[in-house]
């Protein structure tokens, strides 16, 4: 029986619960090695790029105007796009932040624009304290990690992914991050939902095979 049995040839056994583990597991130990390896950029660095990023976003939204544009109160080294978001208000968009109702529930988003207030949220991450629901046009989704599939690794709440499963209009999704988040694969699971692109300060990230 030892030569049919599954791990004897030295290959990984496909049991999919063992699978589910394994991911998950590789998964934390990326996710600490990419949040540190930026935090260790120079602040300085990571503000240039932020600005880099916003400009290219601001290019790929297009007419602000009548849109509705979800950004994030950048925490952990993401890149800040609170000036963008200024911008984009100016440009008549209406602006909004996600929000974390409960663990294992999709976010939802509310209008929030620069000098309204903000409460204290879960994880202590600051949301809108009186802003509106909306279902945004645009959601900038900050990863932890990118792959050249444009699947997103974040923090391991699924809140992204499950909130695109959840809409029945499913907005533009761009993922920000730093170049320096590349991954070649995140291990894409059945859950994973790809972002539309990825935008880093090099600008849209393409993996075009024979180019
Ligand atoms: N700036 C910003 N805001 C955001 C997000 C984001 O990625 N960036 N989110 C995008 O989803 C939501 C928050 N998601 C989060 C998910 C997990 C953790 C977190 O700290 N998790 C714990 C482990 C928790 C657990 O195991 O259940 C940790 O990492 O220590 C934080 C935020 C909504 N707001
Ligand atoms: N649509 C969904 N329905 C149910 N569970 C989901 C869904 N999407 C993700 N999950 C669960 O959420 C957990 C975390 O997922 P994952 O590792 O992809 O998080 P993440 O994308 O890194 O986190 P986040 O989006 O919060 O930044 C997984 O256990 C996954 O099974």
């Amino acid at each position: 029986m030892h030569e049919i049995e599954p791990g004897y040839s030295g290959l990984p056994v496909s049991d999919p619960k063992q699978q589910e583990l394994d991911v998950s597991r590789w998964r934390k130990a990326e996710r600490s090695r990419q949040i540190a390896s930026r935090l260790a950029l120079p602040s300085e660095q990571r503000r240039v790029h932020g600005k880099r990023i916003a400009g290219h976003l601001k290019k790929l939204i297009g007419d602000a105007a009548e849109q509705v544009v979800s950004a994030y109160w950048p925490f952990r080294g993401e890149p800040d796009l609170r000036s963008l978001m200024t911008a984009l208000a100016f440009d008549g968009a209406r602006t909004a932040l996600p929000v974390v109702i409960e663990r294992g529930r999709p976010l939802v988003f509310r209008l929030w624009k620069t000098g309204d207030r903000l409460e204290k949220g879960v994880w202590n991450i600051p949301v809108p304290a009186d802003g509106a629901v909306v279902v945004p046009d645009v959601v900038i989704a900050p990863v932890v990690g990118f792959d050249r599939e444009n699947y997103r690794l974040g923090y391991g709440g699924g809140f992204f992914d499950r909130t695109l499963a959840a809409t029945t209009k499913r907005p533009r999704v761009f993922g920000v991050g730093y170049s320096s988040a590349f991954m070649p694969t995140i291990y894409p699971q059945a859950h994973d939902i790809p972002m539309d692109a990825i935008i880093t300060e090099q600008g849209e990230m393409r993996f075009d095979v024979g180019v």
